[in-house]
């Protein structure tokens, strides 16, 4: 569904990914693992081109995209669940939901992320500002469905938000892969990416040094990258 070939992206003279090729399966959740500064958002944000890979392919279906701005990359089906949620303060909930709305045939309505996320219909004429992290975090979700996505992205969605939040996220990405989401998650929360994962992919020093289903990762391998501090 959505193939990165030897992805090398830079921050001036800073070489932050390295060859990174990774592969999202259509109807699977594939996990990007790794320690703070490893590279996980750089390639989520060269994906949706908002930081241009410098060299590598990044192959969307059959579509080429590398070379594509970010509204083109969102308009071909790549939806961003941004980290840290980027909802806008000043807007109500139902104004931030419609800013992104693109009407797609069986495609995902208002009334359908309404029915997903009850709290939004309730709160849906406070401003973005005024809601909790976990009801930001479902704006920013819902808002990212409305474009109708192919694959959607999601940067560290668990982050900043309490254990009981952080299930209730959970539940919900498990409910977009039941409905056939295509689904690329950068998680911090070892336990809950691994719950969710079909494949998971490990970066460390903006390389890939893991891919693997989640059986496969083994205690060595979360010793060496994920759990002790380098
Ligand atoms: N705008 C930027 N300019 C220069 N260097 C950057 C910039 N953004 C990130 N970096 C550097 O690129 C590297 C990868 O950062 P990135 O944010 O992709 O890592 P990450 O794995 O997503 O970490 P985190 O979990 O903290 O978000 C880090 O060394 C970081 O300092």
């Amino acid at each position: 569904m959505l193939n990165v070939y030897n992805m090398n992206t830079f921050y001036g003279d800073s070489h932050v990914l390295h060859n990174v090729s990774l592969t999202v399966e259509k109807g699977k959740v594939t996990v990007l693992l790794g320690r703070n500064g490893m590279g996980k958002t750089t390639t989520i944000h060269s994906i949706m081109g908002m930081v241009p890979a410098k060299t590598g392919k990044i192959v969307l279906e059959q579509t080429e995209i590398q070379d594509k701005t970010s509204f083109q990359i969102s308009r071909l089906g790549i939806g961003l669940v941004p980290q840290g949620r980027r909802i806008f303060p000043n807007l109500t909930v139902k104004e931030n939901l419609m800013t992104t709305y693109r009407p797609a045939e069986n495609g995902w309505t208002l009334d359908q992320i309404y029915a997903m996320f009850p709290r939004l219909k309730e709160r849906e004429s406070s401003m973005g500002g005024d809601l909790s992290g976990g009801e930001q975090q479902m704006l920013s979700i819902g808002r990212a469905l409305l474009t109708n996505p192919k694959v959607l992205l999601l940067d560290e969605p668990s982050e900043g938000l309490s254990p009981l939040m952080v299930q209730e996220v959970t539940e919900i990405i498990r409910q977009l892969k039941q409905q056939g989401l295509t689904i690329l998650l950068v998680e911090q929360n070892l336990a809950m990416a691994l719950e969710l994962a079909d494949f998971v992919y490990i970066l460390n020093k903006g390389a890939v040094v893991f891919g693997g289903t989640p059986n496969e990762l083994d205690i060595h391998v979360k010793n060496k990258y994920l759990l002790l501090s380098s």
